[in-house]
């Protein structure tokens, strides 16, 4: 396979060997499932002892919470921060009591192959069992960003970076108004967040919104499976250990192919976004930019703020959204966003696309890209296990240019197919050839299948926003330099 997947397993196996030597050095609980196995509590203050004896003296009379389990997390805490400010976060821990990783309830996880997986619920809200199609992403960082992007409505999703949780949650970083994930695996859960936008821990967003967070999964193994054997339904289960059980649930659950998701995260009704959703559902009065109607099949709102940075001002429909409605607004240009599932169960969407072809510029990002590419008469199909993360190389192939992109999708327009269709591929990715980018020959209209906003992931792909702003120029008869030009290309 391609380099980036390449230097990603060697970086795994690498770190494996880095982990247990950085753990015995520094002494520690950087590995805290080792240590944490240790079941008596004296075995537990001798594998930490500096942290913990500088611990209970810091915090005096705290010693008794110490050894009924604050152990490792205030340990923990005066590593990284000092003795001030974990006396903080004990007073914080105390209002929102999390255990010890070995104290948390236990989860399993079972494949619809029928292999099984076991972690730990890092979040309290939830108990019971979780349905989706089990999904890896490879980006570092951007869990929020990823936990909030609705293209992922349906699906579990593991993150193959080691440490999750660390930077916390801020306000800013949201892509929707809500989680979109069904539930979020990891293999090591940071409870004391360090940034200075952060607002919250991981797990007190995912409690906010009662979506499941299970820690000490070996999601190498996880990642490595799904790549093998391809993209699978998974269950989650914190009720129960029968896995022959669980194996049959799995098995029932209809998973994504042919199932509309769209439905689930598409706007109830129109509205206008201005550095957020707007309730008014009209152009703004005055503002000179070109209108762009967006169709939400689950935008993420980084889109949008992108469109806005390109001086565009933008009203947001909802998918069912007729043709002819978002004619009538008359809009300068329209655009198709991300979403969730199957492109080819979108059915109203594709319909509304082929209509909207030619009558004004039209750009499409993912699901909008598939979309379109089905309304041309091509053909999609489900990748062995999908493109999700911020280091996916693309070409453009009139300009040879490579571009790092950000990327999450398991669907993918056949390229064969298109071969009868007015249209040039314009984008190809490096590591397995697929079809990325196309531009329709006879009339305005454009679209790729990786994400130029980003969030999380390069900017290497934001001068496709100034492409659209040109695109509505032309077609408005402006030359190229009157048009406004807000990223750098
Ligand atoms: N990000 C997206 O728009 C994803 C598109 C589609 N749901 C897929 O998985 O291929």
């Amino acid at each position: 396979m391609g380099l980036v997947i390449g230097n990603f397993l060697d970086r795994m196996a690498r770190f494996d060997k880095i982990w247990p030597q950085r753990a015995r050095v520094s002494g520690t609980l950087t590995s805290r499932w080792t240590s944490g196995l240790k079941s008596s509590l004296a075995e537990k203050a001798d594998l930490r002892a500096v942290p913990a004896q500088k611990g209970m003296a810091a915090l005096g009379g705290k010693s008794e919470e110490f050894r009924q389990g604050f152990g490792s997390t205030v340990a923990d805490a005066i590593r990284r921060h000092g003795a001030g400010r974990a006396q903080g976060a004990l007073r914080k821990r105390k209002k929102n009591p999390m255990t010890t990783p070995w104290q948390r309830p236990p989860a399993v996880i079972v494949l619809e192959d029928g292999t099984v997986f076991r972690g730990r619920v890092f979040t309290s809200a939830h108990q019971g069992r979780v349905l989706g199609e089990v999904v890896f992403n490879t980006a570092m960082t951007g869990y929020q960003e990823v936990l909030t992007d609705p293209s992922y409505k349906g699906q579990i999703v593991t993150m193959t970076y080691p440490l999750t949780g660390t930077y916390g949650i801020n306000d800013e970083d949201m892509e929707s108004a809500r989680i979109q994930v069904e539930a979020f695996l990891v293999k090591e859960y940071q409870d004391f967040p360090s940034n200075w936008r952060s607002r919250r821990s991981l797990a007190q967003f995912l409690d906010s919104q009662g979506v499941l967070g299970v820690e000490g999964i070996d999601t190498r193994r996880l990642t490595r499976h799904i790549r093998l054997v391809g993209a699978m339904r998974g269950i989650i289960a914190t009720d129960t250990d029968n896995v022959g059980e669980l194996l049959d649930q799995v098995r029932a659950f209809p998973g994504l192919v042919g199932v509309d998701m769209v439905q689930k995260v598409t706007c109830s009704a129109p509205y206008r976004w201005e550095n957020g959703p707007q309730p008014e559902a009209v152009w703004k009065e005055g503002h000179a930019g070109f209108r762009v109607a967006a169709l939400d099949f689950g935008v993420k709102y980084n889109i949008l703020r992108n469109l806005e940075r390109c001086g565009c001002q933008v009203l947001v429909f909802p998918a069912h959204t007729s043709a002819e409605t978002i004619l009538a607004a008359q809009p300068d240009g329209i655009f198709l966003s991300n979403g969730p599932g199957d492109p080819a169960a979108v059915t109203y969407g594709i319909e509304t696309v082929r209509k909207l072809l030619g009558q004004k510029p039209m750009f499409g990002i993912c699901l909008g890209h598939q979309l379109m590419g089905l309304a041309l008469g091509g053909r999609t199909f489900k990748l062995k296990f999908g493109h999700r993360g911020a280091n996916q190389p693309v070409r453009d192939l009139r300009t040879g240019r490579v571009e790092v992109t950000s990327q999450n999708h398991g669907f993918c327009v056949d390229l064969e197919s298109m071969k009868h269709v007015p249209v040039q591929p314009t984008h190809i990715n490096l590591n397995d050839n697929t079809l990325e980018g196309m531009e329709h020959l006879a009339i305005p209209a454009y679209s790729v299948q990786y994400h130029p906003e980003a969030a999380p992931g390069p900017h290497d792909a934001t001068h496709l926003f100034d492409r659209f702003v040109q695109l509505m120029g032309r077609n408005k008869g402006l030359s190229s330099s009157e048009t406004p030009r807000h990223h750098d290309s």
